[in-house]
């Protein structure tokens, strides 16, 4: 049966090839794809995880990092709940292209939403951005900072679980209106809410 208290959508972004989809994989199947093609549009997995001995479902939402896909992909960060934004240590443009990602989550998400830092592939060798500088960032942006590898399952979990947990506080705290898959729609209105602005995000 699938029941669930609680249902929180996160939304991944950043450059392609950041590794995205990997993160998700390795999320909701424990894989490592191999020969991983990039994303068309938006791709979407489910997975539920306990906190607290509640069941709190997470549908995670995996965006093109293409410039070609910005338009689809930026209608979904408004009922989102978390942002992920996501680059890779090894490669710098993918660091220098966040203050471009702040820029789009400013203008098409909720003010509210949990927004986390990702620095992923920290397996690879040639690291190119050291982890004080990806925290700075975080803190100066006032985002939570992780450092990821997909590829050897480290801090995923934690990752995906911290932001179940936080999610599950705020919505304790603030009383989250009970999640309706109609406010995923752009310009969806809602009966179970009276801000058209709100939707299932956090006041
Ligand atoms: N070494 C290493 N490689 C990774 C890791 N995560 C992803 N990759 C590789 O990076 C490449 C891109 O991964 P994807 O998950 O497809 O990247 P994406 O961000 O979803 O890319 P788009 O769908 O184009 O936006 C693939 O070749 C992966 O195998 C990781 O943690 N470590």
């Amino acid at each position: 049966m699938d029941d669930y208290k609680f249902l929180f959508k996160v939304v991944l972004v950043g450059n392609a090839g950041v590794g995205k989809t990997c993160l998700v994989r390795r999320f909701t199947q424990g894989l490592f794809p191999p020969g991983q093609g990039a994303t068309i549009g938006v791709d979407f997995m489910i997975k539920t995880v306990d906190v607290d001995n509640e069941k709190v479902k997470l549908q995670i939402w995996d965006t093109a990092g293409q410039e070609r896909f910005r338009s689809i992909t930026q209608s979904y960060y408004r009922s989102a709940h978390a942002l992920i934004l996501v680059y890779d240590i090894s490669c710098q443009p993918t660091f220098d292209c966040l203050p471009d990602w702040l820029r789009e989550i400013e203008e098409y998400a909720s003010s509210k939403v949990l927004r986390v830092l990702v620095g992923n592939k920290i397996d690879r060798e040639d690291r190119e951005i050291p982890t004080h500088v990806g925290e700075e960032f975080a803190e100066r942006h006032n985002m939570y900072f992780l450092e990821t590898s997909a590829k050897e399952a480290e801090n995923v979990e934690r990752l995906f679980m911290q932001i179940a947990e936080d999610l599950m506080k705020q919505a304790r705290s603030r009383d989250l209106p009970r999640y309706d898959a109609s406010t995923t729609n752009i310009n969806g209105r809602t009966s179970t809410v009276s801000d058209s602005n709100c939707c299932s995000r956090f006041q």
